[in-house]
């Protein structure tokens, strides 16, 4: 692909008869933020561990600005990376841990000062250089581990799962703190989580993984909007799948005037698309029973119960005119044919060989 910094080409690695990263296709943009989301075990680090030289590849190729990277040693791959563990060197002070990248590449005394402060000052722990590792906070800890990643300037910083060990406060923070090095340097950037919200807060583009292959590319909005499969749309956010198949389906009205081949999946609703309505108040519409009301600050989720037996659930936002449900209530439910996704049931492999973007 022209203009591509970093191209995953039929990418494979086996260790013995586990098969970690199956054919894996991927080419990114110059300053692009991919991230790489899947569940444990689906081949995120080991995509990541290819790109930085920490693992051998079984076959296929990894190009960084099209040259094969397979077979540079990692230092002279030039991608800074932060792991889930700090991974800081506890015998040496913060200053010295995020200059040992430096030191590694033979840069001047003055200069390696100067890097080393503007680093720290970055994340914001400019008056720390004195202390150990073991004399920080865990986010602390993080952010010197993030100051050492960047104050090379890798063109390329890969991130596997940094945030996982911080409160939620704090990951918040490094999550807006992250993007805005990202905005500010315009380096490209391959972050892995398992974290969906984490993923769609902080990416251009999310590649959506699955037994060592991609099942799904595009950006925050087209994964949680137009999920290709039923995996998608079950793993992005929370989603009310209903079965249109003839035994056992649960919209019997609508499934007569669907095409047959949608008759085969599952049509996704997200709980915000699905709301209380007057009898024809939508395209869809159903009776069912409040089961759960859970509040929730700004919104109100609730669980219910259709005749059938499926529990769907949804949300209303606070408001004027928006009355407040109880549990054992029954209601009309609703939803706009545009707000749903049909989603076939299962993906096969051949769905992510082809999954580069750009
Ligand atoms: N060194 C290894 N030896 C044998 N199997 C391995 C090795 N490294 C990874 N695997 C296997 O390869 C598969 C993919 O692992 P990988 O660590 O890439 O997944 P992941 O998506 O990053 O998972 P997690 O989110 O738990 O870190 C898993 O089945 C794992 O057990």
């Amino acid at each position: 692909m022209a203009g591509a910094l970093l191209e995953f080409i039929d990418l494979t690695k086996r260790y013995g008869s586990v098969t970690a990263l199956d054919r894996f296709n991927l080419t990114v943009a110059p300053g692009e933020f991919v991230t790489f989301l899947g569940p444990s075990g689906s081949g995120k680090t080991t995509a990541l561990n290819l790109l930085a030289g920490f693992a051998s590849a079984t076959n296929g190729d990894v190009r960084i600005a099209g040259q094969s990277v397979l077979a540079l040693p990692p230092e002279k791959r030039n991608v800074g990376m932060v792991f889930q563990s700090y991974s800081l060197f506890p015998h040496l002070s913060v200053f010295e841990n995020v200059a040992f990248p430096l030191r590694l590449r033979r840069v001047a005394k003055a200069e390696v000062t100067r890097r080393v402060e503007e680093a720290l000052a970055m994340v914001q722990l400019a008056d720390f250089a004195g202390r150990m590792p073991n004399e920080l906070s865990g986010g602390q800890r993080q952010r010197v581990a993030f100051a050492r990643a960047v104050v090379f300037e890798p063109p390329v910083l890969l991130m596997d799962e940094p945030l996982a060990a911080l409160d939620l406060k704090l990951r918040e923070q490094m999550q807006f703190e992250i993007r805005r090095y990202h905005q500010a340097l315009g380096c490209t950037i391959i972050f892995v989580t398992h974290d969906q919200g984490e993923a769609l807060t902080l990416s251009d583009r999310v590649a959506v993984m699955r037994d060592g292959y991609i099942v799904q590319t595009g950006t925050p909005q087209e994964i949680y909007d137009a999920p290709q499969s039923q995996y998608v749309a079950e793993f992005i956010g929370t989603t009310n799948l209903f079965d249109l198949a003839p035994n056992g389906c649960d919209l019997p009205e609508l499934a007569a005037t669907l095409p047959a081949a949608v008759l085969e999946g599952k049509l996704s609703v997200r709980p915000e698309k699905l709301r209380p309505v007057a009898p024809d108040g939508a395209d869809v519409t159903f009776r069912a029973v409040l089961s759960q009301v859970v509040f929730q600050g700004d919104h109100t989720l609730y669980e219910a119960q259709l005749a059938g037996g499926r529990t769907v659930t949804f949300r209303t936002h606070r408001g004027p005119g928006v009355a407040a449900l109880s549990r054992g209530a029954e209601v009309t439910l609703g939803f706009d044919l545009d707000d749903s996704v049909p989603v076939v049931p299962e993906t096969g492999k051949t769905a992510g060989q082809n999954a580069s973007g750009g």
